[in-house]
């Protein structure tokens, strides 16, 4: 197994920070006026989610948080399982577990703005969850990698580092979404939006989102002026079981004009008819593999354990994109039929082909009239590999 990325961390003697805490909500955001539905008044308290005991350095074991449910829960499971990482959990009602294959690591299953928020708390050291969680609750900053070697100095002052961006499931974005009747209809764009007459400082557009976050910080760097912004948060209890249901109930009331939400397939924009406008993606998300920062560095066996879960996803999930083809090709020699693949423009990078004679008895006579090629080629280039395959009379 090969060793794609490699983390190399190299840094001065690091100093310990004091414990980050993560703050209940934003209460501004640049001009962007925030306002939060609850029914209590929302003070500035900041509210600890994690360790509150100032030695949280103390513990000896590494700590991976999992999602403990909700649609990332079993593809993250199924994906380790795929790494020969499988989760072993000795009762599924209980919240901690093990993965036998790496000694020393306790699985830890949390809500996935949990998991972010016990990174940040110094609880977990590693985690798994969609970047738009990593991005929404980890907003005390994280230093994003984006190469192919993990080979980094250290820098910056950021509580997270990105290990791997790309897991390759929960794909979807964070998008502004409008009605499209009304007032909307023709309304196409975020500049349209922005444009308005409408939104004014006594009526401003008014966004129902559970990113209280990104939406506001997304808003004020596109400089639309004049937005409020109300939150699930609170009203969930009340009635509605969905945050879907809280923006159409938000619709229906008359009390939002827009929406910031995830949205894959699009289909509960459509079945609500809203749409996305052009210029409204906020973030483009998919699972993650996320660190502490100050846990890298400062405790024993996580980047030992970093290391080890990093050449696993990546074996997987490079394999994952590559196909083997395998055809039978008539021809006079092994070098004549790998002359003829080797032609094909789609097929001239590889680095093989593997070429092997085809034996039969003919005659009282064992020959090699068919030789057997096999080729590997990357997932996106499957479709037309076996096409130029065709094309030089493979299957003949
Ligand atoms: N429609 C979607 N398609 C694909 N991935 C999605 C979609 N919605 C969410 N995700 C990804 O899955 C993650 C978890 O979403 P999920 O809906 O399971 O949890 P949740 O709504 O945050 O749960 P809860 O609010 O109950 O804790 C999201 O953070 C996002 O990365
Ligand atoms: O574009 P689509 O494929 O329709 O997916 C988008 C929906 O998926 C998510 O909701 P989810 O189903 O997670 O329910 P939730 O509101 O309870 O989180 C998101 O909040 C959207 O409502
Ligand atoms: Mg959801």
């Amino acid at each position: 197994m090969s060793v794609v990325r490699t983390i190399f961390l190299q840094c001065p003697a690091p100093s310990v920070s004091p414990l980050s805490t993560t703050p209940f909500s934003t209460s501004k955001c640049g001009s962007v006026k925030f306002t939060i539905s609850c029914s209590s008044a929302v003070s500035p308290v900041t509210v600890l989610n994690g360790n509150v005991d100032k030695k949280p350095y103390e513990r000896t074991e590494v700590r991976l948080g999992l999602p403990s449910k909700g649609r990332m829960a079993t593809d993250t499971l199924d994906l380790l399982k795929d790494c020969q990482l499988s989760v072993r959990q000795v009762n599924p009602r209980q919240y901690v577990a093990e993965i036998p294959q790496i000694s020393n690591l306790e699985v830890w299953f949390q809500r996935p703005k949990d998991v972010v928020r016990k990174l940040v708390s110094g609880d977990l050291d590693l985690g798994i969850v969609g970047l738009d969680i990593v991005q929404e609750y980890g907003q005390a900053g994280f230093f994003f990698i984006r190469s192919s070697s993990l080979q980094f100095l250290w820098q910056g002052d950021d509580d997270l580092i990105l290990v791997h961006d790309a897991l390759d499931y929960g794909d979807c974005r964070l998008s502004i979404a409008i009605p499209k009747y009304g007032i909307f209809e023709n309304i196409n764009s975020l500049k349209e939006l922005a444009q308005m007459p409408q939104w004014t400082p006594e009526r401003p557009l008014r966004v129902a989102t559970g990113f209280t976050y990104l939406g506001p910080k997304f808003m004020n760097e596109n400089g639309l002026k004049h937005v409020t912004f109300s939150t699930a948060d609170g009203a969930l209890e009340a009635a509605p079981a969905k945050i879907d249901a809280y923006y159409i109930f938000s619709f229906k009331m008359g009390i939002a004009d827009a929406i910031v939400d995830l949205v894959s397939s699009g289909t509960t924009l459509r079945e609500n008819n809203l749409k996305e406008i052009e210029g409204g993606v906020i973030l483009e998300s998919q699972a993650v593999l996320v660190a502490s920062r100050r846990s890298l560095i400062q405790r024993k066996g996580v980047l030992d354990t970093t290391h080890e879960m990093l050449e696993r996803l990546e074996a997987h999930l490079k394999a994952m994109g590559q196909f083997t083809v395998t055809a039978n090709m008539r021809g006079s020699s092994a070098q004549e039929v790998a002359e003829r693949v080797l032609s094909q423009a789609s097929l001239s990078g590889l680095q093989g082909p593997t070429v092997s004679p085809v034996f039969c008895k003919r005659d009282g006579k064992v020959v090699a009239d068919y030789y057997a090629i096999v080729i590997c080629v990357p997932k996106k280039a499957l479709y037309k590999s076996v096409q130029q395959l065709r094309a030089v009379r493979i299957y003949s």
